[in-house]
């Protein structure tokens, strides 16, 4: 059974809260946008071994790759063990505040409920997931987007109806999720950097991780900073705990332009894609 696995991108997150157990207490709306991964996982009969491929290198093959996590997981909510193969043709970048582990994950809790006759009801899955991080229950919802709250992983489905034009940036380092909360309470915003809600129709665009994150990664500042002065741009951010920058643009034809002018800005180690939220 094959899948694709979209990418998400964070309109909004808010750290209101760090709580005893290590977490955030947070308020996020995550929208599936255009880019995508395939997940193809395949029932090998009896056994309890996990075979894991990937089309690129450097993604984890073991235990901590996060489908394999979810067909563990699923496997334990149910009592029995399957052989399985699973390929991962991977687009999305990792280290990237994209989620697309968390979307792989998701996908392969769909793929493998499907192909064992649909044993768990959605909200089970939905445990489930949670269990294994705070994005991968938004990626189970049919929506477009997702409200999260609590670790991120309460999820409410959001009707969306905006295909906002997008262009993604991601320079070529990634940035690990657990750095950036672990440096949220005690960091700095730097002087002319644009932080504040950006008010736009579909919400007030802002993001807490900015803070720690532009701290130690200047360029993502500077670029913010230089999205926000593009023709056509309404509204850039960092999506999730980064790397990638984001903007939201007028038109398609404005993404467009702007994804060749910010390939030239980063540099060609740089990722750069035109896009669009999924409705
Ligand atoms: C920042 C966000 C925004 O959507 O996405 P990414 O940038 O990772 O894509 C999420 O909050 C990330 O979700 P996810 O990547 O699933 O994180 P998890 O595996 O649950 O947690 C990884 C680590 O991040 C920290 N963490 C995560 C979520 C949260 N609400 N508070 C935290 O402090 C914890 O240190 C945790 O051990
Ligand atoms: N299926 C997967 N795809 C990509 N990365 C994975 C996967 N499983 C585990 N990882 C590990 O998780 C880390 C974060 O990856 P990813 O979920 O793509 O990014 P992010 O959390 O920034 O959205 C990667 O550095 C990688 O080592």
């Amino acid at each position: 059974m094959e899948l694709s696995s979209p990418a998400k991108i964070n309109l909004w997150l808010r750290i209101l809260d760090r709580r005893s157990d290590g977490f955030h207490e947070v308020e996020t709306r995550l929208c599936k946008i255009g880019i995508s991964d395939t997940v193809k996982l395949e029932l090998m009969g009896p056994g309890k071994s996990v075979e894991l491929t990937c089309n690129i290198p450097g993604i984890p093959l073991d235990d901590s790759n996060l489908a394999i996590k979810a067909v563990r997981a699923f496997e334990r909510r149910l009592g029995r063990t399957n052989s399985w193969h699973i390929h991962l043709e991977k687009r999305i970048p990792s280290g990237a505040g994209l989620g697309g582990g968390s979307s792989n994950a998701a996908s392969i809790l769909k793929a493998a409920n499907e192909l064992t006759g649909k044993p768990l009801p959605l909200s089970e899955l939905l445990e489930i997931a949670g269990d294994i991080g705070a994005d991968v229950p938004c990626f189970l919802l049919e929506t477009g987007a997702a409200d999260g709250a609590g670790r991120g992983e309460r999820v409410t489905p959001v009707e969306f109806s905006w295909k906002l034009p997008l262009v993604l940036i991601k320079p070529a380092f990634p940035i690990p999720t657990p750095w950036a909360y672990k440096h949220w309470k005690d960091s700095q915003e730097l002087r002319g950097v644009l932080y504040a809600p950006q008010h736009c129709p579909w919400g007030h665009m802002v993001n807490g991780l900015e803070r720690p994150v532009f701290e130690k990664y200047r360029l993502l500042a500077a670029l913010k900073g230089w999205l926000l002065e593009q023709k056509g741009v309404q509204a850039a951010l960092m999506s999730g705990s980064g790397s990638t920058m984001f903007a939201v643009t007028k038109t398609h034809a404005d993404a467009a332009a702007l994804a060749e002018a910010a390939q030239l800005w980063c540099g060609p180690t740089a990722w750069v894609k035109a896009t669009e939220t999924l409705v």
